[in-house]
């Protein structure tokens, strides 16, 4: 069975509310992602709570340390049974080697990618960054570097899914946020594309949050999402 290319972002502060949700949907639907809120509010036995259930989740932490932290960092949130965790490119490249190196005698061992450059960026909240590099450069730049330190993949926009294939290969894996169905609002997302045009220009997940959560059906939104994109499955 091939794995479900939605993963679904929880981001509320409401546990009860986020659960309502997960008991409409299963594990061959969507994958889950618990990102800085949740886990601040409701921490590992929320993220536990919802491995049990059989899902793949993703823990979205986007650990940027000294290396001896975040590989530390990586073997805690290994310990936790999640299928994907995230680090930040930018925090170099022996930080991404010691996060690998750290999860390579954990029993459980979750794809590990970086985050390149945030969704929600342009072109002009990028040149305040100062980097000499052009924001889609930049992306690509970082990704390099995170398949060069063995790392799965990364997270980036739509916007250069294409590009990254190329450059990294069918088997570096992109996972794409800033996905947004045709007439959905933005929000603070900037590099978007709809679920199919995202999964055409070669995303390999998609991370779907605001679009369904916020949905005044959440369950229905995103099975309209699914059967979007059933021609790519
Ligand atoms: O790592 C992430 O998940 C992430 C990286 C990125 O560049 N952009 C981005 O939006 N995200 C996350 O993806 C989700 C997108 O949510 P929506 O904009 O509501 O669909 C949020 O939980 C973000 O924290």
């Amino acid at each position: 069975m091939s794995e479900p290319k939605i993963l679904v972002a929880l981001d509320y502060n409401d546990k009860k509310e986020a659960l309502a949700l997960v008991e409409q949907l299963n594990p061959k639907l969507c994958g889950l992602k618990v990102g800085k809120e949740m886990f601040t509010l409701f921490g590992p036995d929320f993220v536990k709570e919802l491995v049990a259930k059989g899902y793949n989740v993703f823990l979205d932490l986007k650990f940027h340390d000294i290396p001896n932290t975040v590989a530390k960092a990586c073997q805690a949130a290994a310990k936790l049974g999640v299928w994907m965790i995230n680090v930040h490119a930018s925090g170099g490249r022996v930080m991404m080697e010691k996060a690998r190196e750290a999860l390579e005698h954990e029993e459980n061992k979750p794809l590990l990618i970086a985050v390149t450059m945030l969704t929600s960026m342009n072109e002009q909240v990028f040149s305040e960054l100062g980097y000499q590099r052009g924001l889609a450069e930049q992306v690509a730049h970082l990704a390099q570097m995170s398949r060069d330190s063995g790392l799965d993949g990364v997270v980036c926009s739509s916007w250069e899914a294409k590009q990254l294939k190329q450059q990294c290969g069918k088997d570096f894996k992109l996972i794409t946020p800033g996905i947004r169905p045709e007439g959905s609002d933005k929000g603070d997302q900037s590099r978007i594309m709809t679920p199919s045009q995202a999964l055409n220009a070669g995303s390999d997940y998609l991370v779907i949050g605001r679009p369904i959560t916020q949905a005044n059906n959440p369950y229905q939104a995103l099975c309209d999402i699914s059967d979007s994109i059933v021609s790519h499955l």
